[in-house]
């Protein structure tokens, strides 16, 4: 059996819209993210379960990693033996954690292991965006390559293989809160303006290209300084109850930045200390999040996807 785990991610990483995401790795452990496993089977079975099974269409053929192997099987691999592959579905739906990412990048992840099908990371990369782009309303890399690569990465169809790495201050924790709701993310992508000024586009061009270049010359302080999303966060903000107050809130904290994490609404902060993100973290479980949130403290998980 090959059992793969593909990580959450925090889209957009607040600079970078559609082209900047990052991976998380709870301090605490947690396997934050989803499991596929897949094994030999007389014919192609598909399995959801998890905590977030039910949240999710009960007809498999509307389920992206059943959607994943059809593809799969029809045009990738044709004679790979018949499997059963069960998704653990661990991330909430509509969560800006990247949750329908992580079920296609383990997916494919998983299957290209399992038929030893070796194929090249900017062809799986391409692969899996196709499928990110069917639910979320758009083709975007900013989910798929951290959950695959790991770390922080600046991502796109202009970008070399696909995607780059970049540096963070080691130092830097990550409070990551998903609220108990969810907000689909095609419905948070069409609330955007469908065009940005001249002005605006030069400014964000700006933005993401000091931001990058500082993080590569270890200029990290200076890089938080100019660490905020003028793109998309004014426009979701009001989608997202609470996230005015806890943005008000926290940097009295110690958090230096406080964000939608991809189309929300997880919000997320960054914070220097460890005393910082567990003051940040506390105010977020008594004042954002409901029965059905969480918060934790992460890292950036380094290793992305991997096997079990
Ligand atoms: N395996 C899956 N994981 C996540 N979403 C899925 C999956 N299969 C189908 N979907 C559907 O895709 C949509 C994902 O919603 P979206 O808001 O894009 O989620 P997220 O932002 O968490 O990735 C939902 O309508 C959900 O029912
Ligand atoms: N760049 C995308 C990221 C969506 O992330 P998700 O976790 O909400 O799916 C966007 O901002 O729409």
């Amino acid at each position: 059996m090959i059992e793969v785990y593909a990580p959450a991610s925090i889209g957009n990483f607040a600079v970078g819209f559609d082209a900047l995401g990052a991976a998380l790795a709870p301090i605490d452990g947690t396997l934050l993210g989803d499991v596929v496993a897949v094994s030999p089977a007389q014919n192609d079975e598909f399995i959801c379960s998890g905590e977030y099974a039910h949240k999710l269409p009960s007809d498999a053929s509307e389920n992206l990693a059943y959607q994943c192997l059809v593809h799969f099987r029809e045009h990738v691999a044709p004679t790979m033996p018949s499997v059963k592959l069960e998704l653990k579905k661990n991330l909430p739906i509509g969560s800006g954690l990247g949750s329908s990412a992580c079920s296609v990048v383990a997916t494919f992840a998983a299957l290209d292991k399992f038929a030893d099908t070796k194929l090249s990371q900017v062809q799986l990369i391409e692969l899996m965006a196709d499928f990110e782009a069917i639910v979320s309303g758009g083709r975007h890399y900013d989910n798929i390559t951290p959950c695959y690569l790991g770390g922080l990465q600046l991502t796109g169809d202009l970008i070399p293989n696909k995607s780059i790495a970049l540096p963070v201050d080691e130092s830097w924790y990550y409070v990551a809160a998903f609220p108990g709701f969810s907000l689909n993310t095609a419905k948070a992508r069409s609330v955007l303006p469908k065009e940005l000024t001249m002005h605006a586009s030069v400014e964000f061009a700006q933005r993401l290209s000091a931001f990058s270049t500082l993080l590569l010359t270890s200029r990290f302080d200076e890089a938080l300084s100019i660490m905020s999303d003028e793109i998309a966060e004014p426009y979701r903000a009001p989608l997202i109850a609470g996230f005015n107050e806890a943005k008000l809130a926290l940097p009295d904290l110690g958090a230096e930045i406080v964000s939608i994490s991809g189309a929300g609404p997880t919000l997320f902060t960054v914070c220097k200390t460890l005393a910082a993100a567990q003051q940040c973290a506390q105010w977020l479980e008594q004042n954002y999040i409901n029965e059905q949130g969480f918060c934790h403290i992460c890292k950036l998980d380094n290793a992305g996807t991997r096997q079990l």
